[in-house]
């Protein structure tokens, strides 16, 4: 799609020059992008045993066991790093070193989202967690700053799909929202725990005019989507990628959308698609087979995110570079990808904006040249 937008001898698709490119992520977990080597001293410090001992062989461990194939044994990976992130220290240094490392890959503006829930086991409370979060997202945007990196993190409350506590999720978050919590989430195992067992936490949020996305059309497929845009309101959807089973081919291979792909193109629904991860929990088979070309031609919101960095061993250049490679684009579809990621953010109009227009379009200007 992008041999046009290609600027000749100027995007070699290299991690190098891609990294230098700002980049905008709406979709990436706290607890699922910790370096190795910190997993690794915070497990030493509280006494909890870990599966390898050295950072070269945890990165493989956590890289091949999220390698699975399902969506359920992707996520008992996590037993690992919510366990080193119960502490106030804990969470503080993975949020701190969360925004580091975001803005050493060339993010300019990302969401990060964890479960509150899962982080009471030494008896912090709800407000005390994402406090201490916040406090890490603060204090490396202000590391990050006056290393010349300018990074805003917005924060996004997650409630674990399987458990009761999504009502209390969402106000937390709303009560929160002037504090750097910009939105709420639903995540966890989605077979058996559809977005509509939430719906009075969707609609508390909604009635606040706060905003939510969901992790939906990833492990389950279309119902999943259906009531998560069509009961629930959401306004963004996490993955999405099984939209593709509502797009068919006719016969001189022209796709044609059902009722429902119309619907979340028509109402421009931003899809957080993770490319790599979604081959991991075998959402897809192969990256080649990844519906992201497809829904970008379509016109669908397309974005590009992580998801899981640790587990997927990935950064937004890694992710980037190689749907570069697979798909052929060039500088123009990624700024495109990256302004689709902007305006799908949950921070006012206005700040949007002004990202878009100071720091996104004059980065690519010069990358174009
Ligand atoms: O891609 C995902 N799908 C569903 N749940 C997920 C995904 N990635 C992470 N999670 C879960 C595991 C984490 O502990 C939780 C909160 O970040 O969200
Ligand atoms: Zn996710």
């Amino acid at each position: 799609m992008s041999d046009k937008s290609l600027v000749p001898g100027l995007f070699d698709g290299s991690a190098e020059s891609v990294k230098l490119a700002p980049k905008v992520l709406l979709h990436d977990h706290l607890d699922g992008g910790l370096r190795p080597g910190t997993v690794l001293e915070l497990a030493d410090a509280c006494g909890w045993s870990l599966p390898a001992d050295t950072e070269e062989d945890l990165a493989r461990w956590f890289r091949e066991s999220a390698d699975s194939g399902t969506l359920v044994r992707y996520l008992e990976t996590f037993e690992h790093t919510v366990a080193v992130m119960q502490t106030p220290e804990g969470l503080e240094r993975v949020a701190r070193e969360c925004v580091a490392d975001l803005a050493d890959d060339g993010v300019v503006y990302a969401e990060v989202r964890f479960a509150p829930e899962q982080h009471l086991e030494r008896g912090l409370t709800l407000d005390e967690v994402v406090e201490h979060v916040l406090e890490g997202f603060r204090a490396g945007e202000s590391e990050a700053r006056a290393a010349g990196r300018d990074i805003r993190i917005g924060c996004l409350l997650t409630a674990m799909r399987h458990a009761a506590r999504s009502r209390e999720i969402a106000e937390l978050a709303v009560r929160f929202r002037d504090r750097g919590v910009v939105g709420f989430d639903i995540a966890g195992a989605e077979a058996g725990n559809p977005p509509s067992r939430h719906l009075d936490a969707f609609e508390y949020t909604r009635a606040a005019n706060a905003h939510f996305t969901i992790h939906a059309g990833e492990a389950f497929g279309l119902p999943s989507i259906h009531e998560a845009v069509a009961f629930c309101g959401a306004d963004r959807l996490g993955h999405g990628v099984r939209i593709l089973d509502d797009i068919v081919l006719g016969e001189n291979g022209e796709p044609r959308l059902g009722l429902l792909a119309s619907y979340v193109r028509d109402k421009r629904i931003p899809l957080e698609l993770c490319p790599s991860s979604n081959v991991q929990t075998g959402a897809v088979l192969t990256l080649a087979e990844h519906p992201f070309d497809l829904l970008a031609r379509l016109r669908f919101r397309v974005t590009v995110n992580t998801d899981n960095r640790l587990m997927s061993d990935t950064t937004m250049t890694k992710e980037m570079v190689q749907l570069a490679d697979m798909f052929g684009y060039g500088w123009a579809d990624l700024e495109r990808f990256t302004i689709n990621a902007m305006k799908s953010a949950f921070l006012p109009f206005d700040q949007r904006l002004e990202l878009i227009d100071d720091v996104i379009k004059p980065g690519y200007a010069v990358l174009i040249g």
